[in-house]
């Protein structure tokens, strides 16, 4: 079963305890929650206070992706905020199984994310030790922007190695994700879809998810007959 984690990145801000309310109405499993500084990438969102006020008004996993520098500095704020899952950049971390295991210590799932021209290699080592993998769909700071086909050879690289060595991690997808470009990356392997435009902006949310569950689903049912 696929999961879907729309991204609040492009939600109406003004609106956002009832956007996530639709979204969860929905049945998505995860709200993903983009967190940049302006150095990391070249935009900045929201911050733990965010993320607290949310809590109260929602079950979802609540999904966090830092894409900022030091991460390690903001880790327990974000937990204690009510991050269920902690994803942080590998090109962000210098000592990135300190910090993977710290996300751990602090009670959190623990997730690392790779950029579009990060290699696999780099996070070979340390695959055993996580919860997450993501794979960035597009270069990571705006939401809105055209998926890069070529991380599906990427993406089933990863999978094979998930395979080879018998681990459990799941494998999501983030950035130009919709119904187009969903099957392409479920037949590759990916187990959670990162939707944010395609979710936020279409006339009707619980449509556009259904529509999402529908092109995801169909590329399972071809893969079994
Ligand atoms: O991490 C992100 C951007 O850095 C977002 O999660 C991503 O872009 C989702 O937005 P969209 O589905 O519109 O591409
Ligand atoms: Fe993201």
């Amino acid at each position: 079963m696929v999961k879907i984690a729309p991204s609040i990145l492009s939600a109406d801000f003004s609106r956002l305890r009832e956007q996530v309310a639709a979204v969860e109405e929905a049945g998505v499993e995860y709200l993903h929650i983009d967190v940049m500084d302006g150095h990391f990438v070249p935009n900045i969102t929201i911050g733990p206070p965010v993320v607290a006020s949310l809590r109260p008004h929602s079950r979802l996993v609540f999904d966090v992706h830092l894409m900022i520098e030091k991460p390690d500095y903001y880790i327990e704020e974000f937990i204690a905020a009510g991050a269920d899952l902690v994803t942080v950049h590998v090109e962000a971390c210098t000592h990135l199984h300190r910090t993977v295991t710290r996300i751990k210590e602090k009670g959190a799932l623990a997730g690392i994310a790779l950029n579009p021209a990060t290699p696999l290699a780099l996070v070979e080592p340390i695959l055993p030790t996580v919860d997450l993998v993501l794979l960035m769909t597009v270069n990571p700071g705006f939401g809105g922007q055209r998926f890069i086909g070529e991380i599906v050879s990427k993406l089933e690289a990863l999978c094979d190695l998930r395979a080879k060595y018998a681990l459990k991690f799941e494998i999501e997808v983030d950035g130009g994700i919709n119904v187009n470009t969903a099957p392409a990356v479920v037949r590759a392997g990916a187990g959670v879809l990162v939707t944010g435009s395609a979710i936020f902006t279409a006339p009707d949310i619980a449509t556009a998810i259904h529509d999402l569950r529908a092109a995801a689903h169909s590329t399972l049912v071809c893969i079994k007959t």
